[in-house]
């Protein structure tokens, strides 16, 4: 039988939780592992930019992990759209590690698997919903990964995702490289009572929370010029929550279930370039099928 791995999307930050708080949505990666060949080939339609070969980010994170693998062909499909802030490299990394999990039969953890993705990611808050699902606050320091997993309060998700690219390691090179000590107080401040807020259930708290972050929105709101007016339109229609969905340039919409539709179409009126996507919350992680 097939060896089948399916991992979702995960819309990270969600405003203040900035690199430790991220959201599993249903859109997927799935990497079908064909038999075993000569060289690795990795049949795929995403494009030119994205490698066929060992130089695949797939095979290059399971022979990071487990470097004696066998090649194989494998075809690999993807509802995630490619650097829009959606954690496609993050699914790659969470699928890439469990290839090398299954096929060099390692018996890893959930706990080892988020170690290792977050150390290859750099920060574990898409990888850590990539492999768990739900709403994931995990950290990261000196090697050591904490993780809560928490189920999401009720939300309606709707995802404005740009037809342009924007790639993470750009996207953070407009942050500061130093917080005065009473900003880091206050902007963790309101990290904390927006996580609060999110794991008892208080949407409208969290959602005026996370318009408050002070990590990183404020910095990265002139790279993606649309979140302004997607932000002011949500607050017009009753949304709880617009934040810049990881690094940008996605624009996520939380909104109570029956108000989706109208900001839907309010958005669409807008005529911006890109797609508007109703999403869920994903609440299995990484799923394996052989
Ligand atoms: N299926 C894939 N196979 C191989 N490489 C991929 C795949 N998906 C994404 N990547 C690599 O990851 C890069 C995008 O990573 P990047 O961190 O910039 O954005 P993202 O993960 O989509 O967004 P974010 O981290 O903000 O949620 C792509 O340009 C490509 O190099
Ligand atoms: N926390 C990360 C998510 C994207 O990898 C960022 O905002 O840069």
């Amino acid at each position: 039988m097939t060896l089948t791995l399916t991992v979702p999307a995960t819309s990270a930050n969600l405003g203040p939780g900035f690199d430790s708080v991220g959201l599993a949505v249903k859109l997927y990666l799935t990497v079908e592992v064909l038999e075993q060949a000569d060289h690795w080939e990795i049949v795929h339609d995403l494009g030119a930019e994205v490698p066929s070969d060992a130089r695949n980010l797939l095979v290059e994170t399971a022979l990071q992990v487990s470097p004696g693998l066998k090649p194989h062909k494998i075809k690999m499909v993807s509802d995630i759209p490619l650097a829009r802030g959606l954690g496609s490299s993050s699914s790659v990394i969470v699928a890439g590690i469990e290839l090398a999990n299954q096929l060099g039969q390692l018996g890893l953890s959930a706990a080892d698997k988020l170690t290792i993705a977050t150390k290859i990611e750099g920060h574990p808050d898409n990888v850590a919903p990539a492999i768990f699902g739900n709403l994931v606050i995990a950290n990261s320091i000196n090697g050591k990964t904490n993780h809560v997993t928490a189920p999401m309060p009720e939300t309606g998700l709707l995802a404005f995702i740009p037809d342009y690219e924007l790639k993470t390691s750009d996207s953070r090179k407009v942050l500061p490289s130093e917080f005065a000590y009473q900003e880091a107080v206050a902007a963790s401040a309101i990290a904390n009572v927006a996580i609060a807020a999110l794991l008892t259930g208080d949407m409208v708290l969290a959602g005026q929370l996370m318009a408050e972050d002070l990590f990183h929105e404020s910095y990265r709101g002139q790279l993606v010029p649309e979140v302004t007016k997607i932000r002011e339109i949500g607050y017009r229609s009753g949304a709880y929550a617009t934040y810049l969905s990881g690094a940008g340039p996605t624009v996520m919409v939380m909104a109570p279930l029956d108000k989706v539709a109208t900001i839907k179409s309010k958005l669409e009126a807008q005529g911006f370039s890109g797609q508007l996507l109703e999403l869920a919350v994903d609440t299995q992680g990484i799923r394996v099928s052989k």
